[in-house]
């Protein structure tokens, strides 16, 4: 081939390409014409705000978790607990909610072996795959738990979030494969109102038992999806005392709701439920959508759908087996509203004071750690109880000296090493278990004193500060207190209860031990 000739054909593929060239260019301008047009629509349809249900689930337990069970026969459970979601999430779009949220643990229960807890776990494709279960159920083979919850998402025209349980095979060749040839997750799946796959989450930090049966992730998942109604992002239970995924989130992935399934077992005065997950919500400044499992037995309750200027809805009972679904409208993109508190410093009004005047202390233990007391023996004033790096000061008034009841100023600075090893570092003013000191930090759940005021602060290490309020009966505060700039936690008003606790629960997380991610490691 002469030169000529090359440039001939060289030549004759720009003229194609110019050829082709006006096509293209009016197919890109028509594309993103159209692209335009879709991101005006989605503008205009962009929700301010949004309705958020979750549904605190009574699950069916299997019978048996010792011996293994058939599929079909796990299947039958998984339908039964499936039938009752079916009717919250129903009933969840009746009234209006773009999103419901279910439980952990709500579709098969708990208390399994590896070997048993086999036959309720499906192989969950990654997202990716663009995957309506409902309209293709056989394309990765049977999926009958994602078939059934895309065609609810999709029947009701809701976003539906549930937990299940995820299996990926395995062999010689990857070095961590368990030996009997699979991994199993503990996962939670959303799905869109179309009933496409959204999302996917393998649970990170997995709680005591549930070792026995799931395996953790190699690394964290950091897992959201966008909305007309803001971006999402999940994690579950156990995972909220930690940073990853549940701090990056947040800090780096700027999620404005968090869905948050759990079966979390209540532990008196700083870890109940509805107390602690609306103070992440509060402390982490996102919204989240808490759908605890219902079991008496068990201590689990508590679900609520909390935002970051305190609790729009939540849901305690201890005393029935009943579910609950709970509703209400939140706003689409929390940051943007204007009690938004964008620059607090937990430590500025603590390290600027004089310390009050310190009163005798004595220590005590609160859920197996020991912190530093000091009594309220008046009826009104200001003190001050240090431990290592931390002190803490409280300012109050209560209504009414009641006689037999005892009140404590604490601080704890040290690692939590019971059931799971977190770093804390805890203000708190709370109610001793009788007129007895020694029995200041034990679980209490009723209480005759109400506090005009109440004005709470600590010289933290850290910038990850949870503020509890919990009053008699074990119940939510809304309304009745806020977190200053100054990282004060101040009562706006005469308390509506009796008080059970007030709290600043940091976590220092550069303080944790460093991984495996099993914080609970009990193998
Ligand atoms: C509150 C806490 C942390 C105290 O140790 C503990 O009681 C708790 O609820 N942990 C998380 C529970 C969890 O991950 N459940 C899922 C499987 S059963």
């Amino acid at each position: 081939m002469t030169v000529a000739e090359k440039l001939a054909v060289i030549r004759e593929r720009c003229n194609n390409i110019s050829v082709r060239a006006p096509a293209m260019v009016s197919f890109l301008s028509s594309w993103s014409v159209f692209i335009f047009i879709l991101e005006m629509g989605l503008g205009a349809f962009a929700l301010d705000k949004y309705t958020a249900a979750v549904y605190e689930h009574s699950v069916i337990l299997a019978e048996s978790t010792t011996e293994p069970v058939s599929s079909e026969e796990a299947l039958k459970l998984m339908n039964k607990n499936m039938d009752i979601l079916e009717e919250a999430i129903k009933m969840a779009a009746k009234q209006g909610a773009h999103i419901i949220v279910t439980p952990e643990d709500g579709i098969y229960g708990f208390s399994f072996t590896r070997e048993t807890l086999y036959p309720y776990l499906e192989d969950i494709p990654d997202p990716q795959v663009n995957w309506i279960p409902c309209t293709e159920p056989e394309r990765f083979g049977p999926a009958p738990v994602l078939v059934r919850l895309s065609c609810l998402a999709s029947d009701n025209a809701i976003y539906v979030v549930a937990n299940m349980g995820d299996k990926k095979p395995c062999n010689f060749t990857d070095p961590d494969c368990p030996s009997d040839g699979r991994y199993q997750y503990n996962t939670d799946v959303a799905f869109d109102s179309q009933g496409k796959l959204v999302a996917r989450y393998h649970k990170l930090n997995l709680f005591m038992m549930e070792q026995l049966h799931f395996d953790a992730p190699k690394e964290p998942e950091l897992v959201t999806f966008n909305t007309t109604f803001g971006k999402f992002g999940l994690f579950t239970c156990f995972d909220i005392l930690f940073h990853d995924p549940a701090v990056v989130l947040v800090s780096n992935f700027h999620v404005d709701t968090i869905i948050f399934p759990t079966a979390w077992i209540n532990v008196l005065p700083h870890l109940t439920a509805i107390e602690f997950h609306s103070a992440w919500a509060m402390g982490m400044r996102v919204n989240v959508l808490a759908s605890n499992t219902h079991l008496r037995s068990r201590n689990m309750t508590g679900s609520g759908i909390y935002a970051p200027d305190g609790p729009t809805a939540f849901h305690y009972d201890a005393k029935s087996e009943n579910g609950h679904l709970l509703v209400a409208e939140l706003d689409s993109r929390p940051s943007l509203s204007p009690t938004y508190l964008s620059a607090l410093n937990w430590s500025l009004f603590a390290t600027t004071i004089k310390p009050f005047s310190e009163e005798p202390n004595f220590t005590g233990v609160v859920f197996f750690d020991e912190y530093t007391f000091s009594e309220l023996t008046k009826q009104a004033g200001n003190l001050t109880v240090c431990q290592k790096s931390l002190c803490c000061h409280l300012s109050y008034r209560m209504t009414e000296q009641q006689e037999d009841e005892r009140y404590v100023l604490g601080a704890f600075d040290g690692l939590h090493t019971v059931e799971g090893e977190y770093y804390l570092q805890v203000c708190t003013l709370l109610k001793c278990g009788s007129t007895d000191l020694q029995t200041c930090g034990q679980p209490v759940t009723a209480a005759y004193t109400q506090f005009d005021y109440f004005s709470l602060s600590g010289t933290f290490s850290t910038n990850y500060v949870l503020p509890e309020v919990l009053l008699s009966g074990v119940q939510l505060a809304p309304g009745e207190f806020q977190v200053l700039s100054d990282g004060r936690l101040v009562s706006l008003k005469h308390t509506s209860q009796p008080v059970l606790t007030v709290t600043l629960f940091g976590r220092w997380f550069e303080k944790d031990p460093p991984h495996p991610y099993t914080h609970s490691r009990i193998l």
